[in-house]
């Protein structure tokens, strides 16, 4: 039995604590803290879990504790913490955009620590997280954390501490891209005329039917796409209107824009928040 303790009841600690019930984990194991009165009633309501003001309160006795809070918030929670955190030392993992593992060591101490970034869809078991452990994190603490992520989807752990800004522009933005892509698909149909209730159910279903065939066919993306284009077929003149218009350009600026922002999300604490 772990019992885990989450700091910020929003969206992303909603998605993983619906996974992590759904795997059975026992929503008496479960605390949040939370400043809104009316998130923590809807959080007891929604999961069973039990809800606190309090920060300090809400970890004690935790064995992982959980940061689900904003970049900028990381800094403003650390005074409520450090102590009873110095005093148990659980298992730190923090989902933040950008923090890194030595700016979450100079705020809440020498603490074993997992970084890691996971996306909305584990709210239905289909996410997809990268993490990063410092050197305290032992082999049971690492299993901990996967545990906890395994239940939100995929996980891959990331050596390079580096690259977890790439994970976050790669799949922790990464839905927004495919949800930007299919409201643009249903835009540019509904706009030669389909009425837009049917324009969004197709472009739903082929964004769902083609990320089940990546997903479980074991086929590389471009082998799924050369079935689909038929020489001097439709989809090879959409294709080449993509190419024309710079696709893979247009995605690694976007996955790079990503990339960037989490930088610029560390370096702004770095410059507000040194010690
Ligand atoms: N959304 C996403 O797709 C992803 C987000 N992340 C990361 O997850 C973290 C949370 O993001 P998200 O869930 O989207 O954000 P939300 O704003 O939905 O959740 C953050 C929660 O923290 C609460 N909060 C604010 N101040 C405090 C405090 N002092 N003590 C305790 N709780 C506090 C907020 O309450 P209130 O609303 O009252 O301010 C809010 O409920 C971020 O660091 C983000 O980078 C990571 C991967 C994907
Ligand atoms: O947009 C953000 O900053 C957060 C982190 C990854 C997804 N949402």
């Amino acid at each position: 039995m772990t019992r885990i303790a989450f700091i910020g009841g929003g969206n992303m600690a909603r998605s993983l604590i619906g996974g992590l019930l759904k795997t059975g984990v026992a929503a008496a194991d479960i605390r949040i803290a939370e400043p809104q009165a009316e998130a923590r009633e809807a959080l007891a309501r929604d999961f069973g879990v039990t809800t606190f003001a309090d920060n300090a309160l809400a970890i004690n006795d935790a064995d992982v504790v959980l940061l689900a809070v904003k970049p900028q918030v990381m800094p403003a929670i650390r005074e409520g913490l450090r102590d009873t955190l110095q005093r148990q030392r659980p298992l730190l993992i923090s989902i933040a955009a950008g923090v890194r593992l030595d700016q979450l060591e100079r705020w809440f101490g020498n603490l074993p620590i997992v970084r890691c970034m996971p996306n909305t869809p584990a709210l239905i078991g289909a996410g997809a997280t990268g993490l990063c452990a410092n050197a305290r994190v032992s082999a049971p603490q690492r299993a901990q954390a996967q545990h906890i992520l395994d239940a939100a989807g995929l996980t891959r752990w990331i050596d390079d501490e580096a690259l977890m800004d790439t994970v976050t522009g790669l799949s922790g933005s990464g839905p927004a891209y495919f949800f930007a892509l299919v409201e643009a698909l249903e835009d540019a149909a509904t706009a030669q005329g389909l009425p837009r209730d049917t324009a969004r159910a197709l472009a739903v279903q082929t964004c769902l039917g083609a990320g089940r065939m990546l997903a479980e066919s074991g086929e590389a993306p471009g082998e799924l796409r050369r079935r689909v284009t038929s020489p001097n077929g439709t989809t090879q003149a959409a294709l080449e209107s993509f190419a024309g218009d710079g696709l893979p350009r247009i995605a690694a600026r976007a996955v790079a824009a990503a990339t960037q922002r989490g930088g610029e999300l560390a370096a702004a604490l770095d410059a507000s928040s040194p010690t």
